[in-house]
């Protein structure tokens, strides 16, 4: 039987990675995962737990091991954490294991998708939006090096850009 294909989604925090993943993994009929999901219910801590008690790097780790491991399937989609791509060998993992698509949107749109979850660490502070702008400096073109496909996420619905995902891939 052919290979069945892979769909990984990288992109900055509330870009819709986890949400437009799931649509697209049930548009497609493929298993979907979620890294954070993942590391989660491995653990049995949630991401800010473990980014306090083992620090960002500690979360690092986690997350370039459950990639790993989850790569190794074939016909899934995968969201990732928005920081996973830092790491090269992360980069080099997705890149080599199936259709790497980069969700993109502004900061205003990130901004006002990620104020009210209290879930993301690196966000709570007193200035989201600066720490997203620089962030954004150093991602931004690791996201654009991985890339198969780039997708706006601002104009338009999760289920709308999963089905553009679609059309867009061929699949
Ligand atoms: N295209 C979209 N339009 C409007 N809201 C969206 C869109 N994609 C995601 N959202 C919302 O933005 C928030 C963050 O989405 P999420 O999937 O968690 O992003 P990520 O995993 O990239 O950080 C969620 O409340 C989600 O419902
Ligand atoms: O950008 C980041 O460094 C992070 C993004 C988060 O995932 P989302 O991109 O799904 O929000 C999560 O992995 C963690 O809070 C760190
Ligand atoms: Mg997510």
């Amino acid at each position: 039987m052919a290979e069945k294909r892979n769909i990984f989604l990288v992109g900055p925090m509330g870009a819709g990675k986890s949400t437009i993943g799931r649509h697209l993994a049930d548009e497609l009929h493929l298993e979907f995962y979620d890294s954070d999901q993942e590391i989660e219910r491995r653990t049995g801590a949630d991401i800010s737990w473990i980014f306090d008690l083992e620090g960002e790097d500690g979360f690092r780790k986690r997350e370039e091991d459950v990639i790993h491991e989850l790569t190794d399937k074939q016909g899934i989609v995968l969201a990732t954490g928005g920081g996973s791509v830092i790491n090269k060998a992360v980069r080099n993992r997705l890149s080599a294991r199936g259709i790497v698509v980069y969700l993109q949107t502004t900061i205003d749109k990130q901004v006002a998708r990620t104020q009210r979850d209290k879930r993301r660490p690196l966000l709570q502070n007193d200035d989201p939006e600066a720490v997203l702008r620089e962030l954004a400096d150093t991602r931004n073109p690791l996201y654009e090096e991985v890339a198969d496909y780039v997708i706006d996420t601002d104009e338009q619905s999760a289920r709308a850009v999963a089905n553009q995902i679609i059309s867009k891939i061929g699949l």
